[in-house]
């Protein structure tokens, strides 16, 4: 079977084109191709098939052709990829399954439908509104680290670090503790610290992430949607440009009262067979 190999700011992913959904991925083979010693290595896996032929995406087939069935390095399943749905537009489009429509390609995914505008390397995906929806805190190491519990189609912990604590001193080689009774389902946890003002935007935010079965990443799109929402919201503010410095580069979000725009660049790095 062919792959093709693709990346949003530093967060990769294993593409498989399946479009009549005849492909059964199970969890250990989806933890096996993401092995990055003994397998081809990514952050999650991008099954490319067709919104009617599968059963979490038949009921968006009348408003997107294709369904992301996005699956985490450790083979679980996830509701929604930020920087998945853009590197998997990028897939649609250079391989002629999809041509946008007045600019805009839509996709299926199990937090519902988005759409993506692409712009030069970069793409930009509207996301779910995020919700903040709670307190909670993460533990690490000797740290106990107060946080915005946040939907964005997935669930987010946003914790800032106090003033004088470095986000590059974090250990993020094992999972944060948070209480299983606010997360249920597992949780990403985003990391963050104020950073220098940026040009044309309205806050500047650093950021690292230890995703729910991915561990560390380079980078998380909901993540940055999420920790752009909690930033607002510390600034007394609803809308506003932020610019969130993940490991692996920039992504920007844009909110306003009704949507959330996250964009940043996507591109295919690699194709082969998988043996
Ligand atoms: N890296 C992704 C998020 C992937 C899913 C996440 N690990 C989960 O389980 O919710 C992004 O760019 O949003």
């Amino acid at each position: 079977m062919e792959f093709t190999k693709g990346h949003g700011t530093g967060n990769d992913f294993l593409i498989l084109s399946d479009p009549d959904g005849y492909l059964t991925l199970t969890p250990e083979r989806v933890a096996a191709l993401c092995d990055r010693r003994r397998g081809v290595g990514a952050d999650g896996v991008l099954r490319v098939v067709r919104a009617a032929e599968d059963p979490d995406g038949a009921g968006q087939a009348g408003e997107a052709e294709w369904f992301m069935d996005y699956r985490n390095a450790d083979g679980s399943l996830a509701e929604m990829c930020g920087n998945g749905v853009r590197v998997f537009v990028r897939y649609l489009v250079d391989t002629g399954l999809a041509v946008p429509t007045r600019g805009l390609v839509p996709v299926a995914t199990r937090a519902g439908v988005v759409r993506a505008r692409l712009d030069g390397d970069d793409i930009a995906v509207e996301m779910r509104h995020p919700r903040l929806y709670d307190t909670g805190v993460a533990t690490l190491g000797g740290l106990t680290l107060p946080g915005t519990a946040v939907d964005v189609g997935n669930p987010h912990l946003v914790c800032a670090l106090p003033a004088g604590l470095d986000l590059a001193t974090l250990d993020l080689t094992r999972p944060p503790g948070v209480d299983p009774a606010l997360f249920p389902a597992g949780v990403n946890v985003e990391f963050t610290s104020p950073g220098e003002p940026v040009d044309g935007t309205d806050r500047h935010v650093l950021m690292r992430v230890y995703e729910r079965g991915s561990a560390e990443t380079l980078s998380c799109g909901t993540g940055a949607c999420a920790v752009a929402a909690v930033a607002l919201r510390d600034a007394g503010r609803r809308v506003g440009v932020v610019a969130v410095d993940v490991p692996g580069g920039r992504l920007t979000v844009t909110l306003d009262p009704h949507a959330c725009w996250l964009a940043g660049p996507a591109l295919l790095v690699a194709t082969g067979t998988l043996l």
